[in-house]
Order: C-alpha cells, then structure tokens, then sequence
C-alpha cells in the first residue's frame, strides 16, 4: 500500500461544554479516496474544521507526510496543499468560470508586482502558463464550453465542479471535499463520481471526503472512517462498513 500523507490521531474539538471532536483517528493514504461519514451533527465538518487550520483543535496530533501541522493557522496549512471545498458552493458569482481559476493560480505566478506592472516577457510568460493550466483543468471537469460564463449562472452541478477545478489549480496534496454530492441530481451525481475517480486515477490526487450519499460513498471510496456523536465508531473497506452492525444501527439504519 502507499504511505500515508496524513496520520490523524486523538484529534478533539471542544466548544464550551460541547466535545463537538472526541479522540478521532484518520490515516489517509497517497492517490486514495477516503470517505468520512456519520449522522448529522456526528463532527466530520469539525475534523474538516481542525484538519484546515479554522479551528485550532483543542487535542491531538495531526500529521502531514510526516510534519505536525495541528493549530498553524488556515493559509499556512493551505500552502501545505491541504485544499478544501465547503457543504455551500463559493465561488466569485460575479467572475467567468475561467476568472475563478485564474484568481486560484496567483500564488504560482512566477512574477512580482514590478514585472506585471512593466509587463516583463518573464510575466507574460507566467500569465500564458496560468492560462493553459486553466484550459486544462476547464477541460477536465468538462467546462470548456462556458469558460466565458458568469460563474453564478451555471447549472447547480457545474457550479461544484468548478470548485474542484479552481482546487486543482493550487495543485493540492489532499483534496478534501464536504458534501460534495448535496444538492446535485442523479446524473450530477454520476458525473461527480467519474471526475473523483479521475482525479484518482489519472491525476494521482489523494481525496478526503465527507459525503451523505451512500451509494457515491460505498462505490468510490477505498476506505471508510465512521465517526457517531463526536466519536470514532468503525474504520474500515467499503464492505466492512457496510456490514458492520455498529454503523447499520448507528447511521445507515437512520436512512
Ligand atoms: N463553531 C461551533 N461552535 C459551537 N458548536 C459547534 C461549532 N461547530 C460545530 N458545532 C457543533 O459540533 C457538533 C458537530 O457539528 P459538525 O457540523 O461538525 O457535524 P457534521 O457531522 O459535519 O454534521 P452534518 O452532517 O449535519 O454536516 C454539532 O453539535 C454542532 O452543533
């Protein structure tokens, strides 16, 4: 098996008297999809929450390839390569499709504000670049023909692939995505499974998810980690959850 990017252990959140967080564990392997699930109010987006840097967890130990990263703050942890998306779609509503992932790319523009004030070859250099990674990643998500669109005009679905293009263009390390599935209809769905396992398998991007859906869930993780009332509940294959009484009674006998 691959090693692992990210080794959670004992992580716990505490809001006043409330153990929102409460010692959860998470070993995410490279190029793999691991799924976070459990019943609402369980305290995946809170784990989301510490994993980013918005919350400074206030226990445990999180490890990225290796390198304690619990309580930096969020840009730190971001420049890391740990990308996120959010339940609610952020994007500049007012901004083009490509406009979005152009705004994402600026920290990898090879140039300083004197070269794109006197518009040096080396910046247009770096602005063509951004340009062609936008194209690609536009293209991938299957994008292309509404580049020039405002992004607050496109379908619900498109909406939340374009997200995960402008994550992609920070070119992360993890990807984690909570909820990506809320809100799309079937076919929506279907197309947000194939590009996950693309991402996968063809771009090599390791993927932390929490997601609701349990069809999307059980058909496109590798591993699967239950979290019920703040608290680790089951760990394991698509199929041992599946099959775990815990998780039958705690989460999957809810639906
Ligand atoms: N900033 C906060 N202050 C106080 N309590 C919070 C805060 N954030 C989350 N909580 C509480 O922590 C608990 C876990 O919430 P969280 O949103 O992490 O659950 P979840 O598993 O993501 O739920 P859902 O599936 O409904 O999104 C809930 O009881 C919630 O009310």
């Amino acid at each position: 098996m691959s090693r692992p990017i990210l080794e959670v252990s004992g992580l716990t959140m505490r809001f006043g008297g409330l153990l929102a967080v409460n010692g959860v564990g998470l070993t995410v392997h490279d190029k793999q999809v691991v799924s976070m699930i459990g019943p609402n109010g369980a305290g995946k987006t809170t784990v989301f929450n510490c994993l980013t840097g918005f919350y400074q967890p206030t226990d445990g130990k999180i490890l990225l390839d290796g390198e304690a990263i619990q309580g930096l703050p969020g840009h730190k942890i971001a420049r890391k390569g740990v990308v996120r998306t959010f339940q609610n779609v952020r994007l500049f509503k007012d901004m083009t499709a490509v406009e979005n992932l152009l705004v994402a790319q600026h920290r990898h523009l090879n140039t300083g504000f004197l070269s794109g004030l006197l518009k040096t070859k080396a910046f247009r250099k770096s602005e063509h670049e951004a340009m062609d990674f936008a194209a690609h990643w536009l293209d991938q998500v299957n994008l292309t023909d509404i580049a020039n669109r405002p992004a607050g005009t496109l379908a619900y679905g498109q909406q939340r692939r374009l997200e995960i293009a402008r994550c992609m263009m920070t070119r992360p390390r993890i990807l984690m995505l909570d909820e990506p599935a809320a809100g799309l209809n079937p076919k929506e769905t279907e197309d947000l499974k194939a590009l996950i396992g693309m991402l996968r398998d063809t771009h090599g991007v390791t993927v932390l998810l929490i997601e609701h859906d349990m069809k999307l869930v059980m058909s496109i993780s590798d591993h699967i980690v239950v979290i019920n009332q703040g608290c680790p509940l089951a760990d394991g294959t698509p199929e041992q959850i599946r099959d775990n009484p815990d998780v039958i009674k705690a989460y999957l006998g809810e639906a």
